[in-house]
């Protein structure tokens, strides 16, 4: 492998939210060329006062092209597109993006779950997944937060399927000039199985008032799912490789509400992670013929609770239990 290219990329943020939000941001900050795409009352907010990026130890306030239609950002070959979005609004994300005819971009997954760099490779060839392990907040319209510092985040890359390339160093290299930890995998996925173990505990804590027995169904649902992946030949790093990845880089400031899928409740998006989560046990099982119960309560539950748009941590576990 080469080094790195000099030329300049331009990011495309696609789902400017707490971790998009964050990761453009700090490229910005970094001097890197950036645009953004979010909507609603959010990208109202970025398009009048810029979007805020809050860091443990600052605050900007960036100016950054922003748009809702991919369209209107003039989308080029070459331009480096940041998946940002939750896994259930990546497939519209991508039809947003192919609709412009722009063929030549590169995707990189910034997201959780194992099932949006698949579907990315339905619309590109050239498509990156990056272990997220970066805890942000989305907190107002127009205004996200790193919530570990100094090392906002850890953000390994890996080609998909496999393999090592520039492309992958190249985008690498730039988290790190914005700060990121950032390591080049040759296989990405086992580490993003390995992440997806842990976000299954996403949905049950998002519902559940917290508890002793709430982190004892998380470990048996995650137990499940181990199995499952097991039963499919999924290969995914274990926890104790990852304990070692984490070290003790990520340093958590101040106080954090919850996960990605308590924010989707506390701001009542009307959606939730959850089917892209505990939903792929679910799927891998129903495909392998074997029950996934916990996972597929989990994703009941948490489906249920954003339809309904009911505040956070609000269920006894008896409740979801019943
Ligand atoms: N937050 C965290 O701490 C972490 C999150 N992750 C993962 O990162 C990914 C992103 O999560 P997170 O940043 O929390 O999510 P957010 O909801 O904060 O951000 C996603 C943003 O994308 C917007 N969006 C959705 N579809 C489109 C579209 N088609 N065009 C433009 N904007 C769109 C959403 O709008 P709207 O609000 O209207 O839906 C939202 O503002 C998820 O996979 C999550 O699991 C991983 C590690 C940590
Ligand atoms: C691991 C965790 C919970 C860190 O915030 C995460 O990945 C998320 O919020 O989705």
């Amino acid at each position: 492998m080469s080094h790195p290219r000099p030329y300049p990329v331009r990011y495309v943020v696609l789902g400017a939210g707490a971790v998009g939000g964050v990761v453009g941001g700090l490229l910005a900050v970094a001097g890197h060329e950036v645009a953004l795409l979010a909507r609603g009352d959010h990208l109202a907010a970025i398009r009048r006062d810029g979007l805020q990026v809050q860091t443990p130890g600052a605050v900007h306030q960036l100016k950054l092209d922003a748009a809702v239609d991919p369209a209107e950002l003039g989308l080029r070959d070459g331009d480096v597109v940041l998946l940002a979005v939750k896994g259930n609004d990546t497939e519209a994300a991508l039809q947003s993006v192919t609709r412009t005819g722009v063929r030549g971009l590169t995707v990189v997954c910034l997201q959780n779950g194992v099932a949006n760099e698949r579907l990315a490779l339905r619309y590109f060839a050239d498509v990156y997944g990056i272990c997220v392990m970066l805890p942000a907040t989305h907190l107002e319209p127009g205004v996200v937060r790193a919530d570990c510092a100094p090392v906002p985040g850890i953000l390994d890359i890996g080609r998909i399927p496999s393999g090592l390339d520039d492309r992958a160093a190249r985008i690498s290299a730039d988290l790190r000039s914005a700060g990121f930890v950032s390591e080049l995998r040759e296989h990405i996925m086992p580490w993003k199985y390995c992440k997806l173990l842990v976000n299954l505990g996403n949905g049950i804590r998002a519902v559940c008032v917290p508890a002793e027995r709430v982190e004892e169904l998380v470990a048996e649902a995650r137990a499940e799912a181990a199995a499952v992946l097991d039963a499919a030949g999924i290969a995914y790093v274990s926890e104790a490789e990852d304990r070692r990845r984490r070290g003790d880089i990520l340093q958590l400031k101040g106080s954090r509400s919850g996960s990605s899928s308590w924010q989707s409740l506390e701001r009542g998006t009307g959606s939730i992670e959850t089917d892209y989560l505990n939903g792929e046990i679910v799927q891998l099982a129903r495909q392998l013929g074997r029950p996934a119960p916990l996972n597929e309560r989990t994703q009941r539950w948490a489906t249920r609770f954003a339809a309904e748009r009911r505040p956070p941590g609000t269920l006894t576990v008896e409740e979801w239990l019943s």
